[in-house]
């Protein structure tokens, strides 16, 4: 039930509460909290919509105050007092009053919310913006059990979070605090099982993000050791390394919710670490009214005695590489996006943290247009990636059945021979895969339909992704000279680095590299064995989303400073490997070895 009340009373409100409830039959009992947001009448919308989608846990009576002082002298001397109720309905067994205080009455907000409290219940204050500097100090907050800020929607988070050390009062919380809990909470596991003592810790995130703040804070505040907060690009915050003498323990979430935590001595397992609504963490912070005493510690620990850190190794190179290469990658169309890079300490992490990426990239595609479209690679990096996919929790995630697997390139042999990448693949994961056999898509055997006639072979694999484009979803791929040469457009291609900068069978000087009109081609004498292969060309390459390099060993770290830095895809084809969407270079530390300066810096 609504009811809108024009110049009115606290009064008259409670009454129209009683009023409203009585119509509805069902009394104000079972409501245990009165919520107070503080707000402004561009934001009350969202606001309201996240407290009452918390309320449904814990239904309350909700009092959303905008102050509306007025801008002339006349306005502010007038005092006029609106209110909506709204009783039932999307409010479920809570209610809501919209309070708007207009004139002078917007500096008595305290006076018209204390006879609408809720008897004998808790007073939760929640500022989504501009909170006062001092809340427990506020009028309104000192009516409040529990007072919640929002570092992260400030101008200066950081600085906001040295606001909210200064004026720390038992029952202060902060959203930017409530948002590390996840993180928290696995990172408390993992050290309880693992008994080892941490000398040093990193957190990476995202730069002005008060939640990497916190999170660092709280390590030192926990652990007592010296803890080094590094800049990345995000989102939010990336990764946590604890120095043990046993080795790490990381958590690292590349760009989405699933994030792959590695515990030495165990197997890698993928964790959801999403990123949650307002609504999740408003619902968390009703959950619990006592006072925050570990968040008092984090808070007031002192950010200046964090260690600030080199920017990290992913994002030094990813914040110069989106402007030192974008114009050397672009493509004659200027659409791909220049790469971005993520270093990883070694080939194993590297492998399963690209696993967990892979996964949460398949569900994120799954999620956004039902399948996804994924071209695998062969090799070792690429096998390296299968095998530890087969290992990965995260894997579970996944419809396979809705997952459609292709392949950048095969090699020209007979069905089986394990020289195959599809044979490599099979036995490196796909046969443990729920995957729809339709929906895998192995390039021609040497011994099937097309006999040894390779350009035959390459044909039919064209024709086959042709059909399958009109089904991979608005933005369907276009290969070849974009008019019939069509493919999907792959949600990730898989590519793995040669030491020579070829990709797929596409080698340096080789006439493949060259190929503009066709999606599919036939390689002979190709420089790597075996010498007869089939390969998609560049434009198909370029017609996926994402491109995925994968390189890892020093064996290919000048492969990679050459087509990081080169523009002439005929003469180094990685650097014509390019997403529309994204492309990823993932590399471990030694294939970085050798980025220049230019690049990492
Ligand atoms: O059929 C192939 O050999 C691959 O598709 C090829 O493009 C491979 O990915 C690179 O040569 C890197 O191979 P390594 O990862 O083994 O170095």
């Amino acid at each position: 039930m609504n009811i809108d009340l024009t110049d009115t009373t606290s009064g008259r409100i409670n009454a129209a509460l009683v009023r409203a409830r009585r119509a509805m039959g069902s009394p104000a009992v079972g409501m245990v909290l009165t919520l107070v947001i503080v707000t402004d009448e561009g934001s009350h919308y969202d606001a309201l919509k996240a407290a009452s989608d918390a309320s449904k846990e814990h239904p309350s009576r909700i009092l959303v105050v905008v102050r509306r002082p007025g801008r002339s002298p006349r306005d502010r001397a007038m005092a006029r007092l609106d209110a909506e109720v709204r009783v039932g309905g999307e409010t479920g067994t809570g209610e809501t009053v919209l309070l708007r205080l207009h004139g002078e009455l917007a500096n008595h907000a305290h006076s018209v919310v204390l006879p609408l409290l809720l008897p004998d219940a808790p007073v939760v204050l929640w500022w989504p913006a501009d909170p006062p500097e001092y809340p427990s100090k506020d009028p309104l907050g000192a009516l409040a059990q529990r007072r919640i800020t929002d570092a992260a929607e400030t101008e200066d988070p950081v600085a906001a979070l040295r606001g909210r050390a200064a004026s720390y009062a038992p029952g202060d919380t902060d959203l930017a605090w409530t948002r590390v809990t996840l993180w928290r909470s696995v990172l408390a596991a993992a050290l309880d099982q693992k008994q080892a003592r941490v000398t040093r810790a990193v957190v990476e995130g995202e730069e002005y993000n008060p939640s990497s703040e916190l999170l660092a804070l709280w390590l030192a505040d926990r652990l007592g050791v010296p803890v080094e907060r590094v800049l990345s690009g995000g989102p939010g915050i990336t990764a946590v390394r604890l120095a043990t003498e046993e080795g790490d323990i990381c958590l690292e979430r590349g760009d989405g919710s699933l994030a792959t935590l590695s515990v030495p001595g165990q197997p890698d397992r993928s964790v959801a670490l999403h990123r949650r609504s307002t609504a999740e963490l408003i619902a968390e912070e009703l959950r619990r009214l006592d006072p925050d005493e570990t968040y008092a510690g984090a808070v007031r620990f002192g950010l200046d005695r964090l260690v600030r850190g080199q920017v990290a190794q992913v994002e030094a190179v990813e914040a110069a590489q989106a402007q030192a290469q974008a114009e050397a990658a672009r493509a004659p169309g200027g659409e791909q996006a220049p790469p971005q890079i993520v270093v990883h300490p070694d080939k194993e992490r590297m492998a399963r943290a690209t696993a967990a990426r892979l996964i949460t990239a398949i569900v994120d595609a799954q999620a956004a247009r039902g399948r996804a479209h994924v071209a695998l690679t062969g090799g070792r990096g690429g096998n390296a990636l299968l095998a530890a996919l087969a290992q990965a929790p995260g894997r579970s995630g996944v419809d396979w059945s809705r997952v459609d697997l292709w392949w950048g390139d095969e090699r020209f042999l007979p069905e089986g021979d394990p020289d195959r990448n599809h044979t490599q693949a099979r036995e490196a994961v796909l046969d443990a895969l729920p995957l729809e056999p339709s929906r895998v898509h192995p390039m021609p055997a040497g011994d099937g339909p097309h006999g040894d006639d390779v350009d035959a072979a390459a044909e039919a694999y064209a024709a086959e992704l042709a059909a399958a484009a009109g089904e991979s979803g608005p933005g369907g791929g276009t290969g070849g000279d974009g008019t019939g040469g069509a493919v999907p457009a792959f949600d990730v291609l898989l590519l793995g680095l040669g030491p020579d900068t070829h990709v797929a069978s596409l080698f340096p000087g080789h006439p493949a590299v060259r190929e503009t009109g066709r999606t599919v081609v036939g390689v002979r004498r190709a420089p790597k064995p075996p010498p007869t292969r089939i390969s998609l060309t560049l434009p198909a390459l370029r017609a996926a989303r994402e491109v995925w390099l994968l390189a890892a060993g020093e064996d290919k770290a000048e492969a990679a400073a050459d087509a990081l830095t080169a523009g002439d895809p005929a003469r180094t084809p990685a650097a014509g490997a390019r997403g529309h969407e994204r492309t990823l270079w993932i590399l471990d530390e030694k294939a970085a070895a050798r980025l220049p300066e230019s690049v990492r810096s």
